[in-house]
């Protein structure tokens, strides 16, 4: 017998109570074995709820009171078909070889470049553990990127992954152009580089760079500071000649196409005209018109500065993609998105710490606060979010990461990012799928770490929702979170239409596992950039009790669950939660 809570508002008493008049109890889960759910600790959970309001609290055990319950579970479940479930190979032999428990909880995401845009290359990220494929619009054309999306559909339709595309659009901040034809170029120490605003017919000069801004020869004076890529290589503004800007290099390093520029005066960035450039540019909206037509399930706004460019871009995407519902992540890379942090994170469905930029407005020992303000305050808000840049440069040449990259992966980790990211160490580096197995491995370790020395940061979770409703949503998935915790179950299972239970679950980081049920691939997709979960497609109906067996039933038979394991199970369309052993 499974032992439930159910949780009736006024509104799914009349739906699903009183339009079934004679209730028959107890075909509900009667095999399943009792197991020792103390259900003081359910009401002490649900003691949080509004008392004075009209609902009801249900619980049952061994049908006591089963008469109510009844309702809860359709007497007869319209026929739901034996259909299968769809989970990637990857997870299916993780989940197999080492059980439940140590599935890996935070979700890799990698920029696909030229090291790794073949198939048999993308197959391996798969392999190696990457959720989600991010091309970055600042580099290659757009059929090299539809070409990297096939082949990722492919894979996800002929080897059963669920790799979810991230579209990063270019922004308009200065940056350097290519150097046409060359990978990228040296400036060593003392040498004088051009840097221009005309456009070049022929070959390019030796040692001139391309800026994209048009008022940058206007902007800079002579005397400021240039850095490229926030000061890995640097120069000193020495002469103004029309277009060109003559610089001295300082700080030698190497020069990589399309490189971020920024200037500095004084010791404070210049934000002059450039800081009015709209952040999304025209080639930006052609981009994002070819992601929505692509059917993409992220697009990732570069320099997002307010809320007000995410809103617009979501209408946008609103009233063009009708069947697909892609997400808006913000990214989190200047000084106006942190001054209108909170805005920018509520307007958006999750957000990037886009470190390489941010290390180039903001001074670098400002970084590591802002990231961990930033991942904790979309976790408050309940958005997924990304700490993204640098995590191991030094793989891009090296097949080891430093010790301080490790490090610096761990505490990502330790703050329960939902996702790390590789830029340069997946598109262009040497090692890509090394690097991805030290993202894996280092997470897994310091998750495990984390359950077992049970250093839960009790974060204060606020409540979110904007009608009762979903306040009791919450409420349903922080207490199955504690109840999980509590009674050490093996498995969350969630049965969700649009994730987003799914997604209140994983805000409440608990211990095991979070299997969410959902009916469609792409909401499978875009949940694979979340904490903690591991989506399935799975058709499903309003009645728990079919799902459930035929969920256990579909499981069993790819060994992925067994008899006897603990499983808490809550649902978005009864807002119940049952907590029961697997026949
Ligand atoms: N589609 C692509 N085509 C060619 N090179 C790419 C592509 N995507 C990424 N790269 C290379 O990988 C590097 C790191 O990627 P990323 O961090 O996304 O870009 P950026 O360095 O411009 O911020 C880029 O500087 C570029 O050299
Ligand atoms: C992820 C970032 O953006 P991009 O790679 O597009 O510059 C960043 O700046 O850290
Ligand atoms: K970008
Ligand atoms: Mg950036």
């Amino acid at each position: 017998m499974s032992q439930s809570l159910h949780l009736f508002t006024p509104s799914t008493l009349s739906k699903q109570c009183y339009s079934y008049p004679k209730p028959s109890f107890p075909t509900f889960n009667r095999r399943f074995t009792a197991t020792s759910v103390r259900f003081s600790s359910i009401r002490a959970c649900s003691s949080d709820l509004d008392p004075s309001s009209s609902q009801v609290l249900l619980a049952s055990d061994n049908g006591k009171g089963g008469g109510v319950l009844t309702p809860v579970t359709r007497p007869t479940a319209q026929a739901v078909d034996s259909g299968s479930i769809e989970v990637d190979a990857v997870t299916e032999a993780e989940l197999k070889e080492n059980g439940f428990r140590s599935t890996r909880r935070t979700k890799l995401v990698c920029t696909i470049g030229p090291a790794t845009c073949g198939f048999e290359q993308l197959e391996a990220l798969a392999v190696g553990g990457m959720n989600v494929a991010r091309i970055n619009m600042c580099h290659g054309t757009r059929a090299w990127h539809r070409a990297v999306i096939e082949r990722v559909r492919r894979l996800n339709d002929e080897k059963g992954y669920a790799v979810a595309i991230m579209m990063d659009t270019e922004g308009s901040e200065i940056h350097m152009g290519d150097f046409g034809g060359a990978s990228s170029a040296k400036a060593e120490d003392g040498e004088i580089w051009t840097f221009s605003v005309r456009a070049f017919d022929s070959a390019l000069p030796e040692r001139t760079i391309i800026v994209n801004y048009d008022g940058f020869a206007e902007d800079v004076k002579v005397g400021d500071e240039l850095l490229v890529d926030g000061g890995m290589v640097r120069f000193d503004v020495i002469e103004k000649i029309g277009p060109d800007v003559k610089c001295r290099c300082t700080d030698p390093g190497l020069l990589l196409p399309r490189a971020n520029l920024t200037f500095w005066r004084d010791g404070s960035l210049v934000r002059e005209r450039n800081a009015m450039l709209p952040t999304i540019s025209s080639k930006d909206w052609l981009d994002i018109d070819f992601g929505i037509q692509e059917g993409v399930d992220f697009i990732a706004i570069s320099f997002v500065k307010s809320a007000e460019v995410i809103n617009h871009l979501k209408s946008y995407i609103a009233a063009r993609a009708r069947d697909s519902d892609i997400a808006v992540i913000a990214k989190i890379e200047s000084i106006d998105s942190l001054k209108n942090l909170e805005e920018i994170i509520l307007a958006s469905d999750g957000a990037m710490v886009a470190r390489g930029d941010l290390g180039a407005q903001i001074p670098l020992e400002q970084v590591p606060s802002a990231q961990q303000k930033i991942v904790q305050l979309c976790r408050q808000l309940n958005k997924p979010v990304i700490v993204a840049s640098q995590l191991l440069e030094s793989m891009i040449e090296y097949p080891t990461p430093t010790r301080a990259e490790v490090a610096d992966v761990s505490e990502a980790v330790r703050q329960r990012a939902d996702a790390l990211m590789l830029s340069g160490e997946s598109a262009m580096g040497q090692f890509p799928d090394k690097a991805l197995t030290v993202l894996r491995s280092v997470s897994l370790r310091i998750e495990r770490w984390w359950r077992e020395e049970k250093r839960h940061e009790a974060m204060e979770l606020p409540d979110i929702g904007s009608s009762f409703s979903d306040n009791i949503s919450e409420e349903i998935c922080s207490s199955a979170a504690k109840m999980a915790n509590n009674l050490e179950v093996d498995a969350l299972f969630v049965y969700t239409k649009t994730g987003h239970m799914a997604s209140l679950l994983s805000r409440c980081r608990p211990d095991c596992p979070i299997f969410a049920f959902t009916t469609t691939t792409s909401v499978r997709r875009r949940l694979n950039l979340q904490w903690g979960l591991i989506p399935f497609r799975l058709s499903f109906s309003d009645d728990m009790e079919s799902n459930l067996n035929k969920t256990f039933a579909l499981l069993k038979a790819r060994n992925l669950i067994k008899s006897g394991d603990l499983v808490i199970a809550v649902s978005d369309m009864l807002q119940s939660i049952q907590v029961m052993n697997v026949p």
